[in-house]
């Protein structure tokens, strides 16, 4: 692939160009003079400026054709390198006599820390004198200068040893302690396409860096692909791919992650090429549950799951996965390393569906046994980082019976058990609240399927408490998103509240948006204990009773009963007949029989 401006440059000189991909160059020598012949020629042939970027290892990673042709690398500026040399350099060349570097070169050289930035002065398509510049090293620092020297005729520029010069360079530089072991965190690139549920790339993406931190991985930049057609071995194509190894070197990057889900071929087809780790979201999601899973049933569902989905994968699995390195990707729960090997797999993935068996059979006797107490149970559920932990952490302070607190953080997946508390309702009477692992868009087939135990939770509930981020603009696609879960779980028919959280920081109009859509909304802040009570009253209202409609005519004589039906808030409508008022009430079966006697026929 040729970036740039190609339009309107014939086929035959692209071919020309695309070839020198192949090319090895000499480790040793600043300047190729295979390459430079070539792109001396084409680029008066076409007349147009071209640059090419060579590793250390004297591979191509890159050609760009057009004019100002340092400058399209600035878009990296801003994430570039901070620990050193990029390990890349850039040659290009001049259309004219002048082979000194431009001002645009010297900031990219600056700005990118390439290598060197080679200059050809090009005439007639031969290459005339060169110059180059490297960065000013001093008292162990890259400094923000550079010295540029040139021009030089072939012979000169022959005689320069580039092994050495950047072997000199990298010497002089002096990585402090925390600087040569940069961080615990690997550096990833993410990758998103366009896709159409609602959500655009840019915010998959951001919901990606945060999945990819919870990780406990550094983002360093996030591609977007617009290609909406996807390719069978590169998924987002090689050319693509290219771009994205060129990144990746700049960037010193050590793991590339995709927003969508790979195939085996596709992996090691983009190990290859990128030349690093290559995982999907899929993975690492699982890689976040498999650090996050507590539980015995838990930790067995994560292992089955991740297991499960390696195994189609890794006939195409590259070198990189199944080194197992380490880091993301490679993490089993409880820090151990995963299985590689098929036979070994299938095995554990038999022993994990036998002993799964076993504790779902437990959870299941647990279940009847609370049957039989009559405590009903409350599922509180919602995509991931709404605050369910912290609202029920909140209502079992003020209102539980034990206070063990669930895990609550500012991470994704915090919670992946169901846990249950008891609270005491106002009224006195007892209920089980269960806390349950987030929903996430594109979560992951099997770990729905891995889940669904957990999940049984919900299913048997006798309410779910739906729990929506009012302060999150995209609060309505993550309501349709657990609502699909719910669907595909078999909870759709649940009785259920919406408890809209976050109102301390939500804008007005997104709760009333949610609240013109869905029913049975409650707006609360669990942080500043907002509306909890109400919260409160709601799940009462709707375990305990049922609501019926009634007309109840009121004598005029006992008006202040109709004050007080205003005040539980249930009257419908009200009229004032002859012979007292006749008020339409929706309320629960005590309240109505309370009032029996006033009853309509
Ligand atoms: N401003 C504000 N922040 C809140 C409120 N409730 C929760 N949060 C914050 O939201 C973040 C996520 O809260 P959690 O309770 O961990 O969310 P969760 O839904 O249990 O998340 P998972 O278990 O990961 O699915 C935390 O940083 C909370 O402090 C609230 O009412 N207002
Ligand atoms: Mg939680």
């Amino acid at each position: 692939m040729i970036y740039g401006n190609t339009e309107g440059i014939k086929k035959f000189y692209l071919d020309r160009l695309e070839a020198l991909y192949e090319f090895d160059c000499d480790k040793n020598i600043l300047v190729p003079m295979e390459v430079v012949s070539t792109i001396s020629e084409v680029s008066y042939s076409i007349n147009r400026e071209i640059a090419v970027y060579i590793n250390r290892r004297g591979k191509i990673i890159n050609i760009l054709i057009g004019d100002n042709l340092t400058a399209p690398l600035e878009f990296m500026s801003e994430k570039r390198s901070d620990r050193g040399l990029n390990g890349i350099r850039c040659i290009h060349t001049h259309l004219s006599e002048d082979a000194r570097l431009s001002t645009p070169d010297i900031t990219a050289l600056i700005d990118m820390k390439f290598d060197t930035m080679v200059a050809i002065s090009v005439v007639e398509g031969i290459p005339k004198s060169f110059s180059f510049g490297y960065l000013k090293i001093e008292e162990g620092q890259i400094k923000n200068e550079a010295y540029i020297e040139g021009p030089y005729s072939i012979d000169d520029i022959n005689d320069v040893n580039f092994l050495e010069l950047v072997t000199d360079l990298e010497k002089r530089i002096e990585y402090t302690a925390h600087e040569v072991k940069p961080s615990d965190k690997e550096r990833v690139i993410l990758v998103g396409c366009k896709s159409d549920d609602g959500y655009s790339v840019e915010e998959s993406l951001e919901e990606l860096k945060e999945l990819a931190e919870t990780a406990g991985a550094e983002v360093v930049y996030k591609v977007v692909q617009n290609k909406s057609k996807i390719d069978p071995a590169y998924f987002i194509g090689s050319g693509k791919a290219r771009e994205i190894a060129l990144l990746r070197q700049s960037l010193l990057a050590d793991a590339v992650i995709f927003d969508d889900e790979l195939n085996g071929v596709q992996t090691r087809n983009l190990e290859e090429t990128i030349g690093c780790k290559v995982i999907d979201r899929t993975t690492l999601i699982l890689d976040i549950f498999a650090q996050r899973a507590k539980s015995m049933e838990g930790k067995l569902q994560v292992e089955l799951a991740q297991l499960k989905y390696r195994l189609p994968r890794l006939t195409g699995l590259g070198q990189m996965l199944s080194r197992t390195g380490g880091g993301i990707g490679t993490r089993g729960p409880g820090e151990k390393k995963l299985e590689i090997d098929k036979r070994h797999i299938r095995e554990r993935i038999y022993d994990l569906e036998k002993e799964l068996e076993k504790v779902k059979k437990n959870r299941s006797i647990q279940r009847e046994k609370r049957k039989q107490n009559e405590i009903p149970v409350v599922a509180f559920v919602g995509y991931t980082n709404v605050g369910k932990s912290t609202l029920r952490n909140k209502l079992c302070e003020l209102y539980g019976k034990d206070k063990e607190k669930v895990l609550e953080a500012n991470m994704l997946f915090a919670t992946l058990d169901t846990t249950t508390r008891i609270i005491t309702l106002p009224s006195g009477r007892d209920v089980l609240f269960s806390d349950t692992v987030g929903f996430i868009r594109k979560l992951p087939h099997d770990l729905v399927e891995a889940f669904k135990s957990t999940l049984e939770e919900v299913v048997e509930s006798d309410l779910i408490v739906h729990v929506v981020d009012g302060s999150n603009e995209n609060a309505i696609v993550q309501i349709e998103t657990v609502n699909k879960v719910l669907r595909e779980i078999g909870a759709e028919n649940k009785e259920c509240i919406l408890a809209i959280n976050k109102i301390d920081i939500a804008k007005e109009e997104n709760i009333h948006a949610i609240k013109a859509k869905y029913n049975n909304c409650v707006e609360i802040s669990a942080i500043k204990e907002i509306n909890l009570d109400l919260l409160l009253k709601e799940v009462e209202l709707r375990i305990f009773s049922k609501i019926i409609t009634e007309k109840l005519l009121i004598p005029y004589t006992e008006a202040r009963i109709v004050s007080a039906l205003h005040e539980l808030n249930c009257v419908k409508s009200e009229e004032y007949l002859e012979d007292g008022i006749e008020v339409v009430i929706e309320t629960t079966e005590d309240i109505i029989n309370k009032y029996k006697k006033f009853l309509q026929k």
